[in-house]
């Protein structure tokens, strides 16, 4: 098949999908790359998206990504707020009382990015030890990893090298996305907040993390921060597209559509043992 009609199937299909789905909300769409919230601790600080990105969404050149869902997995400690912080920005909400997440649960969020339709399947997993040998099994086939811990528990800081470590077992180390996120900002005073901001920033550069402080009681950055999330996600995913040379055939588009149980098995592992 030429490059030609791959462009003519690849926007066919786009068309199709577009009209099928509703479209995005207005307030999902990214036409510039959302400034990181510390230059200290970021994936990348350029101002703006990789300039090939820019001409290859410009050209339509984006092969399959218009059309796949991104899987971002949220961890860290019970309590430290990753449910709250999901809900804060998918569902503008603020739960005040604690409801453990059990095993898992997932938020779906469309994005346009640079004019190209962008999902993300945010997976909230529980915290709680008994629950984690379930939430584990849905670590893998992750694009980006987003840990979480409570900027007024110093505990749940330190505690975030395990979870990296739990996460990095399910996935490739080298393709991952790595988010550091301290969650309650609304309950520490700036000169607390800067004195964990200086541990977290250490923490997040060591991990190869981008940092971020939020609060999902006032809102503060939620929405930045998947912003943010949505837009390195896109911009890898399409240079990785981009390495890959043409586009993927259409016959791989139509398996990914109609096989929605073998969309994450990228990874060959095998759930941890205590699960089987
Ligand atoms: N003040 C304040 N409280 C928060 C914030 N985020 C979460 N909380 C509270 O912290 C508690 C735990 O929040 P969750 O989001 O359920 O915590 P979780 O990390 O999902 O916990 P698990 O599901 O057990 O892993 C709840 O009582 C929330 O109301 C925040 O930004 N500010
Ligand atoms: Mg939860």
């Amino acid at each position: 098949m030429t490059e030609k009609q791959k462009k003519k199937i690849t926007s066919v299909l786009r068309v199709f999908i577009m009209s099928v789905l509703p479209p995005v909300r207005k307030d999902r769409i990214i036409s510039q790359l959302p400034k990181c919230f510390s230059k200290g601790a970021a994936l990348h600080t350029e101002g703006g998206f990789n300039a090939k990105v820019k001409t290859a969404c410009h050209e339509q050149r984006t092969g399959t990504v218009g059309f796949k869902i991104s899987k971002v997995i949220v961890v860290g400690d019970l309590a430290v707020g990753k449910t709250c912080l999901i809900n804060r920005f998918c569902k503008d909400a603020f739960d005040k009382n604690y409801k453990a997440t059990i095993g898992v649960d997932f938020e779906m969020e469309r994005f346009e990015v640079l004019g190209v339709p962008f999902s993300l399947q945010l997976w909230d997993t529980a915290g709680q030890e008994r629950f984690k040998c379930i939430a584990s099994t849905y670590y893998r086939g992750a694009q980006a990893v987003i840990i979480v811990f409570d900027l007024t528990d110093v505990a749940s800081l330190q505690h975030t090298w395990q979870w990296l470590e739990d996460a990095m077992k399910e996935n490739d180390p080298t393709s991952v996305l790595l988010f550091l996120v301290g969650t309650k900002k609304d309950l520490i005073s700036p000169a607390q907040y800067s004195l964990i901001e200086q541990d977290a920033i250490r923490v997040a550069q060591e991990m190869k993390a981008e940092y971020w402080a939020v609060s999902a009681l006032s809102g503060e950055n939620a929405r930045e921060f998947f912003f943010r999330v949505a837009s390195l996600t896109f911009e890898t995913s399409v240079l990785a597209e981009l390495e890959k040379g043409s586009s993927r055939c259409i016959g791989d588009v139509v398996k990914i559509s109609n096989n929605t149980s073998n969309m994450y098995a990228t990874s060959k592992k095998k759930h941890p043992s205590c699960c089987q």
